[in-house]
């Protein structure tokens, strides 16, 4: 008898372990005109989209029917100018040269895969874009972020590629490639590339990007002395000042570790520091589901908890935003309880007094 979504966690490992490839190269050959600026504000590059392209065109031939919620769309790419010509044209030929890459160990043909298939620029572009669905509280969907934490790509420091299978707003499979991350964190110089894999009452396990090597995660048991608080490396994304206030109502010695993107969850998920804690800087951020959807399972199955400030659960169900939870508080089963104590202090200490 055969795993629950096991398919879907094949389908899921080869998107990732492809994608993960193309952002590494793209890493070392990126050149300044390649990155443009989203309306928030935030960057984009050639490696985003051309990791959603290809994802989302190994989804579509696995499973066709399938939504997906991807961070990016292809609407800057669809123009005449010079520059989205070129934009365009370096996509295209990054997409179409990882997915004619020979098959991989578990890799299948009929994903698009391998080089007898040819991807045109028009379904590439498609492909990015099948990746707008709003989102919902029923049915299959995909959440995808092709790079997470894209400034911690652009820096040379952790990005991760996240993809989670959500049904009827529950998150059911997880996986996370971290290309910069290394195997094991009391080996900073060793090897590095990760992945980590998460499926609903199946486990968590963390593997080499070449899928070498599967072993479990487990979230160590803590005692406050021992804990260590992970947190985002952009101020403007989390507040790192709460964050030392809550350290010091839990009696937290060690100092922050600073990492982008999921990476902080799989780091929780091998016992890497024990609390992931953020809280939005700017009032009125709203968190979207594809930072969360791989990471909150890959922790909850690593023997963790992930909750907002008031202790409830994530939503994936309300569209492409979490958008009735405030922050989010991730740690170890023995220490949640006590972490959002704290949180919920640190957030009453700050309010006007009457
Ligand atoms: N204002 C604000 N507040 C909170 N979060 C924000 C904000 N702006 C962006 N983002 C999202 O943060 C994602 C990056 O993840 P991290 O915050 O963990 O990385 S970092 O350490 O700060 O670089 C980042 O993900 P990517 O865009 O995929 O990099 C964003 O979705
Ligand atoms: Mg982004
Ligand atoms: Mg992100
Ligand atoms: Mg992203």
């Amino acid at each position: 008898m055969s795993l629950l979504f096991a398919t879907e966690r094949q389908v899921a490992i080869t998107a990732v372990r492809r994608a993960c490839g193309l952002t590494s190269t793209v890493f070392k050959k990126l050149i300044r005109n390649e990155t443009l600026t989203k309306g928030d504000k935030s960057p984009v590059t050639v490696g985003d989209f051309s990791a959603q392209a290809v994802v989302n065109t190994i989804l579509a031939r696995a499973f066709p029917d399938d939504r997906i919620v991807g961070e990016e769309d292809a609407k800057d790419l669809r123009g005449d100018s010079l520059e989205a010509t070129a934009l365009r044209n370096r996509i295209v030929d990054l997409a179409v040269e990882n997915l004619a890459g020979e098959l991989d160990l578990g890799e299948m043909e009929e994903w698009g895969l391998g080089p007898k298939h040819t991807h045109t620029p028009e379904q590439l572009l498609d492909a990015i874009d099948r990746g707008t669905y709003s989102g919902g509280s029923t049915g299959r969907m995909w959440a995808l972020d092709p790079i997470d934490g894209t400034k911690g790509f652009l820096r040379g420091e952790q990005y991760a590629v996240c993809l989670a299978l959500i049904v009827d707003a529950k998150v059911q499979l997880g996986v996370i490639g971290c290309p910069n991350l290394s195997q094991d964190a009391s080996k900073p110089d060793g090897p590095k590339g990760c992945m980590f894999v998460a499926v609903r009452e199946q486990g968590a396990e963390q593997m080499s990007l070449s899928g070498a090597n599967p072993a479990p995660v487990k979230i160590p048991t803590f005692s406050n002395g021992e804990l260590n608080m992970l947190e985002s490396v952009e101020a403007a994304h989390s507040s790192h000042s709460f964050n030392d206030r809550v350290s010091q109502l839990l009696n937290i010695t060690r100092s922050p570790t600073r990492m982008d993107s999921q990476a902080k969850y799989c780091a929780l998920s091998r016992g890497d520091g024990g609390i992931y804690l953020r809280l939005p800087a700017t009032s009125g951020y709203i968190e979207k589901i594809w930072d969360h959807a791989p990471g909150s399972l890959l922790v909850e199955e690593a023997g963790g908890v992930v909750t907002d400030v008031h202790g409830l659960p994530l939503n994936f169900g309300l569209g492409r935003e979490l958008g009735e939870n405030h922050g989010v508080v991730a740690a170890g089963e023995n220490v949640h309880g006590k972490v959002l104590a704290a949180v919920n202090q640190a957030l009453g200490d700050g309010k006007p007094k009457v």
